[in-house]
């Protein structure tokens, strides 16, 4: 038995609390509107894991570092998004803020609903730290839940971080019906600006064709239980960004990831096409159908 502190109650991190009870740890989840004291929280946990959505990693790291973290503390973080004022992943801001402790990126294809029925999943655990990585797998792992471990934490974080983008691309290619051929072209190039994108950054592009890369896109790009697919499925259909956010059950961080990873890969000279027209898109600049047509009309290239 483990005592596992869960920063953030949102869909994610009741999913991560209900998988680790069922394996019989001691679970404290703490919220911003908890009546518990988030020190109260962390007193004791083996592991301490973060599931805020990007917006909060920040703010939670701040609060953490006022609290008397133990070195031997294991941070893990379950973030997909990218920070939007450094282009920083949230494992990287973890572990500046706590160059002592173990962090470890958990990530995969795990749409939240899907857990909460019970239905079985897999997922990638990754740190530079492998006994830590291999602490994380045991705990978590489960007739449910199979858990892999994996050596490249940067892949691992980026691919369940880049295909949020892919995915509102998807979700607008279902929406204007535009076909099954249309759509693995889609999956398949935007795989390869995921590599491009995250090689550049030094993750091993291996890793993208494991559960965090591949299997994320191929589960979020195709279910209608991600937000972002339901952002790219509804702006194909007329609606607009704010009426499809004010709607939307938790958050699509691929909203947010989209600009920040357009100006890292401008800055980096990397070609990201797909990129391009859904950040166009949610910036209303461009129709669905137009994004489509010039990505189509792009020169043609040698695969
Ligand atoms: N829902 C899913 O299926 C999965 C989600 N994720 C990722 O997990 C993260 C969270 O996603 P969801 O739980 O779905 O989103 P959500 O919107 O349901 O929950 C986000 C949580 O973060 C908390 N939060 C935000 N700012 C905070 C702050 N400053 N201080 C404290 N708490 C703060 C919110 O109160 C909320 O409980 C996202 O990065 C998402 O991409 C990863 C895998 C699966
Ligand atoms: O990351 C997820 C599944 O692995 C959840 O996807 P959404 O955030 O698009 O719902």
């Amino acid at each position: 038995m483990t005592k596992i502190a869960i920063i953030g109650a949102g869909v994610w991190g009741s999913a991560l609390s209900y998988l680790a009870s069922q394996n019989g740890h001691e679970i404290r989840l703490w919220s911003r509107s908890s009546s518990e004291r988030l020190e109260d929280i962390l007193q004791g946990a083996s592991i301490i894991l973060s599931a805020v959505s990007m917006s909060g990693v920040n703010s939670v790291v701040t609060k953490l570092q006022r609290l008397s973290i133990h070195p031997e503390q294991i941070l893990i973080t379950a973030t997909k998004g990218l920070d939007p004022a450094t282009t920083r992943t949230p494992s990287q801001i973890w572990q500046e803020a706590f160059p002592a402790n173990p962090v470890v990126v958990l990530s995969g294809p795990n749409l939240s609903k899907e857990i909460k029925q019970g239905l079985p999943a897999a997922t990638a655990v990754s740190s530079t730290n492998a006994k830590a990585a291999q602490f994380v797998q045991q705990a978590f792992a489960s007739p449910k839940f199979r858990v892999y471990t994996n050596p490249d934490p940067l892949g691992v974080e980026l691919g369940g971080t880049l295909k949020n983008v892919m995915a509102i691309a998807s979700g607008t290619c279902d929406g204007l019906q535009l076909g099954t051929n249309a759509k693995a072209a889609l999956l398949t190039r935007g795989l390869a600006e995921i590599i491009r994108v995250g090689t550049d950054w030094g993750a091993q592009a291996e890793t993208f064709y494991g559960l965090s890369g591949l299997g994320d896109l191929l589960a979020t790009c195709n279910s209608e239980l991600s937000r972002n697919y339901q952002v790219g499925y509804q702006l194909a259909q007329g609606k607009t960004l704010s009426e499809i956010l004010a709607q939307l059950e938790g958050t699509a961080e691929g909203v947010n990831t989209t600009p920040v990873l357009l100006e890292r890969a401008n800055r980096q000279g990397v070609s990201v096409p797909i990129t391009y027209q859904v950040y166009r898109l949610l910036k209303s600049e461009i129709t669905p159908q137009a994004a489509v047509e010039a990505l189509m009309l792009r020169d043609t290239k040698p695969e």
